[in-house]
Parts: C-alpha cells; sequence; structure tokens
C-alpha cells in the first residue's frame, strides 16, 4: 500500500448504507470546543525530527518506519502512552509526502471487511495481514455531552439492542477529560469492532488539527487475513461497591482470560 493510495470506498462498500459515514470524528453542534482552536504548526522543512519539530515535541509517542512512502511500513512507537500523540497537518512546513508523522490523517488501511460473524452480530475482519503496530482506522463517531449521552443511551438500547457509545478518559496532571463518542447513526467502520479480554489492538488518542482527540485502533500484535479486529473497552467490568457486573451483557469473546460480562463506563451516562 503506498502512501497516498488510502481511500474510504474499499471500506464504503460494505457499509450500511442507511447510516451516515463520517470518515473522521467531529463534534456535535452543541459542543464545539475542540474545533476553534487550531494548533501552530511546526517549522520543519521536508522530514521532522523529534527534538526539532513542534508536534513531535509535543507527543508522548511517535510512528517509526522502514519506507517512508509505504502505508504499510509504519509502525507506532510507544514511548509514554500517558501523553497524547500530535500528528503534522496543513499548518506544518514540512512536507505532506515525504512527514513521517503522518498516518491516521490518510484514512483506515483496505481490506476491512463488515461481516456477519457470530452471537456478537456484525464484526469487523481483515482481508489481508496487519503488522503490529499497524494503524487499523478510526473509531469515528459524532462527540456529544454527557447529557446526550444519558438520553441517547436507552433509546438506543430499545432501537438497535447494542451500544456503539465509546468514552475516552484522559488524564492530563490532576485532570480527567471524559470525551463520548457516539457513532450509532453516523460513524466509520470502526463501530463495528467488537470487545475481546484478550484482543490484537490497542486505542491511542491521537490529534491533527485541533485538540479534537480521535480514537485511533493499531495492531498489538500480527494479525492474519481473516481475523477479527477486536479490542479491549475498558477495565469497568464488576461495580466496587455491589461486585454485580456494571453491564449484563454476556462477553462470548472466548478467550482463556475471559472476564465473562462486557466492560460499561457507567460514568459517561451519570
Ligand atoms: C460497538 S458494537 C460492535 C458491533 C456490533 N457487534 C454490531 O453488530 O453492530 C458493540 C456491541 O456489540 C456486541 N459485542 C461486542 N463485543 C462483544 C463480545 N465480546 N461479546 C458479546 N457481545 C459483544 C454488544 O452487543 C455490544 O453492545
Amino acid at each position: 500500500m503506498s502512501r497516498f493510495d488510502c481511500s474510504f470506498d474499499d471500506c464504503y462498500d460494505h457499509w450500511d448504507k442507511t447510516l451516515e459515514y463520517l470518515p473522521e470524528s467531529s463534534e456535535c453542534l452543541e459542543l464545539k470546543t475542540y474545533e476553534y482552536y487550531e494548533f501552530e504548526g511546526c517549522f520543519c522543512t521536508i522530514k521532522c525530527l523529534p527534538d526539532t519539530c513542534l508536534c513531535l515535541g509535543r507527543s508522548g509517542t511517535h510512528y517509526t518506519f522502514k519506507e517512508q512512502q509505504i502505508l504499510d511500513s509504519y509502525s507506532i512507537c510507544e514511548t509514554d502512552i500517558r501523553k497524547p500523540i500530535y500528528e503534522c497537518n496543513d499548518n506544518c512546513g514540512c512536507s505532506g509526502k515525504l512527514c513521517g508523522n503522518r498516518l491516521v490523517q490518510c484514512g483506515p488501511r483496505k481490506g476491512l471487511k463488515i461481516v456477519e460473524y457470530d452471537v456478537k452480530g456484525l464484526s469487523l475482519i481483515t482481508t489481508t495481514s496487519i503488522s503490529a503496530g499497524n494503524f487499523v482506522c478510526e473509531y469515528a463517531g459524532v462527540i456529544i455531552t454527557r447529557d446526550m449521552a444519558k438520553k441517547r443511551y436507552p433509546l438506543y438500547k430499545e432501537k438497535y439492542g447494542k451500544n456503539y457509545i465509546f468514552c475516552i478518559n484522559e488524564q492530563f496532571g490532576e485532570d480527567t477529560y471524559k470525551t463520548i463518542i457516539d457513532p450509532t447513526e453516523c460513524g466509520n467502520i470502526g463501530r463495528y469492532i467488537n470487545h475481546s479480554c484478550g484482543p490484537n489492538c490497542s486505542l491511542y488518542v491521537i490529534r491533527i488539527r485541533n485538540g479534537l482527540p480521535k480514537l485511533c485502533i493499531f495492531a498489538n500484535e500480527d494479525i492474519s487475513d481473516g481475523d477479527e479486529i477486536c479490542f479491549n473497552y475498558g477495565d469497568n467490568i464488576l461495580n466496587v461497591d455491589t461486585k454485580e457486573p456494571v453491564n449484563p451483557i454476556h462477553c462470548v469473546c472466548g478467550k482463556l482470560n475471559c472476564k465473562k460480562y462486557l466492560p460499561f463506563d457507567c460514568s459517561c451516562f451519570d
């Protein structure tokens, strides 16, 4: 896969046309907190280096690559996963084609397919092999307020019998920032990724032009052609007081270390 032949058409082929396809997350009108303020771009010429590039300097993590022009040769390199990741963008001086700090903005990888797999309902599989560290896709949807999540959750549960609303908690010093993503009626192929207690993918929060957090899925091991893509939805399995499952849906991931129930972040809906 070369760096700039990535398109959404491949994924769109398998998309349920009754839903609105959103290639990347965006904020609902009621929120509009992130998109107003654009980051200052870096002043690098052609190539970005960690010591001099403003964007890489802000990041806790960066990409490594064998061949700069080949997207598949990019992998995520963890240095400090507590810090957010910032990609270079249109405000930067570096060359879009040669900059090694642009990956998520090139779109989801090719060969992802939505299939009816098992009792989990629809699932996302890959029809090509994926190397550990490669980018898979964003879990894209509309970023909504907590009040909206609270109202929508029971309505969706009744209508679809499933939950697609996902909550990210980011720690900045003493403060925890909560972002709620709703891909239920407006999202991308990420909404079909199921939970596993022993997942083959991990989540990273990545920012590109502004503070809007993008929930990005990366392979955490080599994944074979035909395998289902899955990530861990979270750690909240049992209520700390009652020891009852916070979400009574039985997990059917089939892993030896399966925690029996799907994780659920109640704090999105309080
Ligand atoms: C984000 S959606 C994933 C796509 C979904 N399977 C579909 O058919 O559209 C999350 C929902 O999928 C189902 N699900 C995901 N992972 C599961 C698992 N490990 N065990 C059982 N159900 C699962 C649950 O119904 C959950 O609310």
